[in-house]
């Protein structure tokens, strides 16, 4: 390919993720500039390269208006409101490129910043050189430090009060679930060098913490790369300790700078943290820089309140004097939002390249004596009052759980359509997955799990215990993107708090409880899964597409062939004489819209001088409540049924051969003329006609019923959702298929029955049957539910009044939640009278008639 077409077709691919062509050019051109014109590394992982590096320049760009704006207050500002010891320290700083950059080095040089750590050596990746050329932008020391308006948040006085034991607690290692409760950047890959530019940063930030780790004499190798809740505590103190202790320090570590005093005691803090791993997607370091951070912040904690927080209190605390935002918080305003006062939100993730990915939300806080651990009810419970007082969120079905669950779906949402479509709004998809409806809980028929558990881990006497709370989103979400997939597909949310405990009295009440919070965490998980999807089913012959997805085992769409509209086979009958249609049923006069004649026509004679349908297009509650309990006495009582003589169905199943059949439902009808009929004997029911609307999906259910059919939208009751449509055989030609057929056959034939009672008994030839086994729509894919299935099936005529042949459809018989099953009722009474074969039930209904059925 020519490199222009190669340079479009990149740009493309990031017009897909929301970048300008204008955006991805120059990132293209540095990128051929450092491969060597090797687009095969561009290209990989469908542009991940590039996608990570686009987002790593604008994350530049912005830290860079940033620091501008840090800069211009330090010099107008700061060094007039520092102590003369900081104020000369800041003038020194000047002429450096970014203050904040080197608030945590060790000493002023840059040597440790801009020299990659072993593993950034290792790495070699794209992010390695990218960053290079602009190191004093990509300092992760910000992203992890830094917060709200670039704010350094840590103050050290702050952490000076916390005892040395309380740090050391904070480690995850010893605990079962060190690598998913791990902040994002370190899921559990310590040994995998092929990290990207934020693995690297990420990185570069723990080299440098080791650094201190050294220089404050602890040893080493009690650190890992994965241990980043550990290490930043231990730098903290290390870092306050320094301060603290020797005044000389805070020349070397500029950033440790600013009075003790200030400090509000015990805060909780919270820190905005961006950080990530390989196939990062939207890890960010500066809630004010970062939109995505900002939105997830108003989601979960609003923004207003965390960076408010974030710089209450810390005004003379301020590290670098250059974090502007901060100096307008007071303490007063800080204590405006009670008794929690916080430093930062730490937000990270990441994702593996196996898949998983990882959010967490990580709140740090000092424990006052009198504390006891809560449970995680009653701090959802508190949250939730907090939430519902602060932001005036109505009542109704507003939970933090709830919360949780809807930004683990947004964030399934937001990644799919960002990286697979174009047109698809994640409120769609989040509408559709039925959390954003008016109704408290998960819509029904969505697979939602919640589970609490209490993990109960090894406590050792400077250990932390964890509490966690999960939830799993399973993945009965709809796809949009084709064929077999490799795709996230489960979504698990886990909260989790430990608690650092100062006391040995707390300690021990923590060991007796099996519980010690000292952070709360939030993670999504999710897991790649390969599933087999097809966008369309119906290749383009339905109005709508109707997708197939199996999330649940290996099966592959059955073969078969879809067809929209019955085709007749063979020897069936179907033809229709206008003229022996008699002239009762039909109105011969009538032109335009029936509907509005005073006087209903002829049309209506069948349905008791009255239309069938709303003008919306859905069957007249009336109507369609005669029609379910017509259906329902049928299976239930057997009543209303025609019994004929010489039973095809019976036949075509190779029993009963001689003698009368045990029944089938006389049918009523609906004939309709829907608007501007001018049919001349050749009335139409149009909403039939017209196709299907509903928004279906073919999904393999998790019960051992095959394949089912779902809706992706909540349904009206009375909807028409699709007709029953196959081949029309003869009875005889439906025998001798099954008796040819060596496979049992999955697909239940529909007899059309109806005019059996008002003609008599038909002759194998000419009683009609619908097979949908080879031919079919995808009403083949509709389960049987006894009793309160969701459809009711109502024949209904079109093309003549013969009811010999009519069509059957499909209408809802109640309101239907977007994702339920739809389901109806086939009739069977599961007993050994069943004409046709039957299958043992799973349809779960507490009205199962299946008796062998569970
Ligand atoms: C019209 S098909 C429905 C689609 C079918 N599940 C599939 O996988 O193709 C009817 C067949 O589905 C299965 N089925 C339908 N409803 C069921 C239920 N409630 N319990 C168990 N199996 C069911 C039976 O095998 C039945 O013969």
């Amino acid at each position: 390919m020519a490199p222009k077409a190669k340079i479009a077709k990149a740009c493309k691919a990031m017009k897909n993720l929301g970048y300008s062509e204008k955006t991805v050019r120059p990132v293209v051109k540095e990128l051929l500039e450092l491969y060597e014109n090797n687009w095969m590394l561009i290209e990989e992982d469908n542009y991940r390269v590039l996608a990570e590096a686009i987002l790593d320049r604008e994350e530049q760009k912005a830290r860079s208006n940033e620091l501008e704006h840090l800069n211009a207050w330090s010099e107008d500002e700061a060094e007039e409101n520092e102590p003369p010891l900081k104020r000369s320290k800041l003038s020194s700083q000047k002429n450096q490129s970014s203050p904040s950059l080197h608030a945590f080095k060790p000493n002023s040089s840059n040597e440790l910043e801009n020299q990659p750590s072993d593993e950034q050596k290792k790495d070699g990746s794209t992010y390695e050189k990218h960053q290079d050329k602009d190191v004093e932008l990509k300092a992760p020391y910000m992203s992890n430090y830094c917060h709200g308006k670039g704010k350094t948040s840590r103050s050290p006085s702050l952490v000076v009060e916390e005892p040395a034991k309380e740090i050391k607690l904070i480690s995850d290692r010893g605990t079962d679930e060190s690598n998913s409760l791990m902040p994002l950047g370190y899921l559990g890959n310590s040994g995998d060098e092929s990290g990207s530019c934020c693995d690297f940063s990420e990185k570069r930030m723990i080299t440098y913490e080791r650094e201190n780790y050294t220089v404050f004499g602890k040893e080493k190798g009690n650190l890992h790369d994965d241990d980043l809740a550990f290490e930043e505590n231990v730098f903290d103190k290390h870092r306050c300790e320094a301060s603290a202790e020797s005044e000389p320090l805070s020349y070397d570590l500029p950033g440790l700078e600013g009075p003790l005093a200030v400090v509000p005691p015990d805060p909780p803090r919270l820190l905005l943290e961006g950080c990530s791993h390989e196939n990062y997607s939207s890890a960010k370091a500066n809630c004010s820089i970062f939109p995505e951070v900002i939105d997830l912040d108003a989601e979960v904690l609003s923004p207003c309140l965390l960076q408010k927080d974030a710089c209450a209190g810390e005004k003379s605390s301020d590290l670098e004097g250059n974090h502007s935002e901060s100096m307008n918080y007071t303490q007063s305003e800080a204590q405006e939002y009670g008794n929690v006062t916080r430093d930062s939100l730490k937000l990270d993730v990441a994702s593996s390249s196996g898949g998983e990915v990882k959010i967490s939300l990580m709140v740090k806080s000092a424990l006052g004596s009198d504390f006891h651990v809560p449970s995680l009810e009653s701090v959802l419970k508190q949250v939730e009052e907090q939430c519902l007082k602060s932001y005036m969120i109505p009542q109704t079905g507003f939970s933090m759980l709830r919360l949780m669950k809807e930004v683990c779906e947004c964030f399934l949402a937001a990644g799919t359509t960002s990286t697979y479509t174009e047109d698809v709004n994640p409120a769609n998809l989040v509408s559709s997955l039925g959390i954003s409806d008016s109704e408290a809980g998960p819509a029904k028929g969505i697979d939602h799990q919640l589970s609490v558990c209490s993990k109960s881990a090894t406590i050792n006497m400077n250990d932390t215990v964890r509490i966690q709370n999960l939830f799993e989103v399973s993945p009965q979400i709809p796809r949009f993107f084709g064929s077999v997939h490799l795709d996230l597909s489960r979504c698990r949310i886990s909260l989790t708090m430990a608690v650092n405990v100062s006391s040995e009295k707390e300690r021990s009440i923590m060991k007796l409880n099996s519980c010690t919070p000292s952070s709360s965490r939030m993670m999504i998980v999710q897991k790649q899964h390969c599933y087999h999807y097809i966008a369309d089913i119906t290749k383009g012959q339905e109005a709508n597409e109707i997708s197939l997805i199996n999330e649940i085992n290996q099966d592959r769409c059955p073969t078969f062939n879809y067809i929209s509209e019955n085709v007749t086979y063979q020897n069936a009958d179907v033809r229709f004489f206008l003229g022996s249609i008699p002239d009762e049923n039909c109105c011969p006069n009538c032109f335009g819209d029936c509907l509005s004649f005073e006087i209903p026509c002829n049309c209506a004679g069948k349905t008791g001088g009255e239309f069938a349908y709303t003008s919306g297009g859905l069957v007249k509650e009336k109507f369609l409540d005669n029609f379910i309990s017509m259906n329902l006495k049928h299976a239930a009582q057997r009543h209303n049924l025609f019994y004929c003589q010489d039973c095809p169905l019976e036949r075509s199943n190779g029993k009963n051969l001689s003698g009368k059949c045990n029944g089938h439902i006389v049918r009523n009808f609906i004939k309709e003329c829907w608007y501007k009929c001018g049919c001349s004997m050749k009335c139409s029911n149009r909403v039939v006609q017209q196709g299907i609307k509903a928004k279906l999906q073919v999904f393999m259910t998790p019960e051992p019923k095959g394949w089912g059919l779902r809706t992706l939208e909540d349904l009206p009751k009375g909807a028409f959702i699709c007709e029953y449509v196959g081949e029309v055989v003869t009875n005889r030609e439906l025998f001798e298929r099954n008796m040819q057929s060596t496979v049992y056959r999955h697909v239940f034939p529909v007899l059309l029955d109806a005019g059996w009672s008002s003609g008599g008994v038909l002759a194998d030839e000419q009683a009609l049957c619908l097979d949908a086994a080879v031919y079919g729509n995808v009403a083949r894919f509709i389960n049987h539910r006894c009793f309160d299935a969701n459809l009711v099936q109502i024949p209904v005529e079109i093309e003549t009044p013969d009811h010999h042949y009519y069509h059957l459809a499909f209408f809802t018989t109640r309101k239907v939640n977007a994702m339920e099953e739809l389901t109806w009722d086939y009739g069977i009474d599961f007993s050994d009278h069943q004409p046709a074969k039957a299958f043992e039930c799973y349809c779960a209904s507490k009205f199962c008639r299946d008796s062998k059925s569970i």
